[in-house]
């Protein structure tokens, strides 16, 4: 699975047995810009991850100096070539790439974003769809899509404001203006700036790794009615909670976290 070879993207396993997998944004010398390939390989690379059984928590980041520096802009070039006379072609290329993003939702364990240097324009997309997200305090963002004469389209519009509030969000995707790790995190962007890169690689892996030693069946089921929910009204979300559990409650693991409890001691989960 960590030899699987990706044109974009790299695997790493780099704790064997810990249940954490760190999935690279791999083309450092462009910061990491998203290509064509990208777009293809992203939610295979995601699929394949959240159907190997040995991976509970999924680490996100970029190789270099910075998470992402967004959408490839020779890619931009081509499309806006095409502008003319392919509406309906373009429409389709747009539902794909914003099908590619969404593959962080569709997959079940939980993807944590670790953003270090640039995330801009495109990797909002991908940041905000991810399910935790941590950077360094000297980072910076840019919801870019406006200087570049376009409206965002891959996703931060719509998930943008259910994290930041929707003033925040309209002022930050009006202005495009750069902000810092440290501010994300005062807006909510992020749940914690690290002082520096090495701090914030060490914080998130001991989180990972606490995420991942829980009930695999817990957190997935943890993170599909929480995303389920966003979308229904409250009642519908309690009537879906109350299905799946009645299901899931029968997992072995419910006996096996009552048993640890009981017997002070670290419980076992099975894998998924
Ligand atoms: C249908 C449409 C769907 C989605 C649309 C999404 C829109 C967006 O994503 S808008 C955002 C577009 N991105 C940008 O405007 C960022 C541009 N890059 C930068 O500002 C900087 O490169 C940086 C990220 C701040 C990093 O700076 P630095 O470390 O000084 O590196 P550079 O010397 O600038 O770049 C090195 C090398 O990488 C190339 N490169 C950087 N970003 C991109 C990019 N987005 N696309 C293509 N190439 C990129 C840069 O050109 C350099 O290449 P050389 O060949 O070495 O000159």
């Amino acid at each position: 699975m960590a030899d699987e070879k990706y044109k974009t993207l790299e695997v790493v396993e780099k704790n064997p047995k810990s249940g954490v997998f760190h999935l690279y944004l791999n083309r450092p010398r462009q910061r990491n810009a998203l290509t064509h390939d990208f777009f293809t390989e992203f939610p295979k690379a995601l699929y394949a991850l959240d159907h190997n059984r040995d991976v509970n928590v999924i680490v996100l980041s970029g190789a270099g100096d910075h998470f992402c520096s967004g959408i490839d802009i020779s890619q931009l070039k081509s499309i806006s070539q095409s502008y003319h006379d392919a509406g309906e072609s373009l429409r389709r290329q747009i539902l794909a790439m914003q099908d590619s993003i969404t593959a962080l939702e569709r997959c079940r364990k939980p993807v944590i974003a670790s953003i270090h240097g640039a995330c801009i324009g495109g990797a909002i997309d991908i940041v905000t769809a991810c399910d935790l997200r941590y950077c360094t305090e000297d980072a910076f963002f840019s919801v870019k899509e406006v200087d570049l004469a376009l409206a965002a389209d891959l996703g931060t519009l719509q998930r943008l404001p259910l994290i930041v509030g929707y003033g925040n969000a309209m002022e930050l995707a009006l202005t495009a203006r750069r902000f810092s790790g440290s501010e994300a995190k005062q807006l909510g962007l992020v749940s914690r700036a690290f002082p520096s890169k090495d701090d914030l690689d060490q914080a998130v892996s001991v989180l990972a790794q606490e995420i991942a030693a829980k009930s695999p069946i817990a957190i997935m089921g943890t993170k599909t009615v929480l995303l389920k929910s966003r979308d229904l009204t409250v009642d519908q979300g309690l009537d879906f909670v109350a299905t799946m559990n009645s299901a899931r409650l029968l997992s072995s693991d419910l006996t096996e976290a009552v048993a640890a409890q009981l017997q002070k001691r670290k419980p076992v989960f099975s894998k998924l």
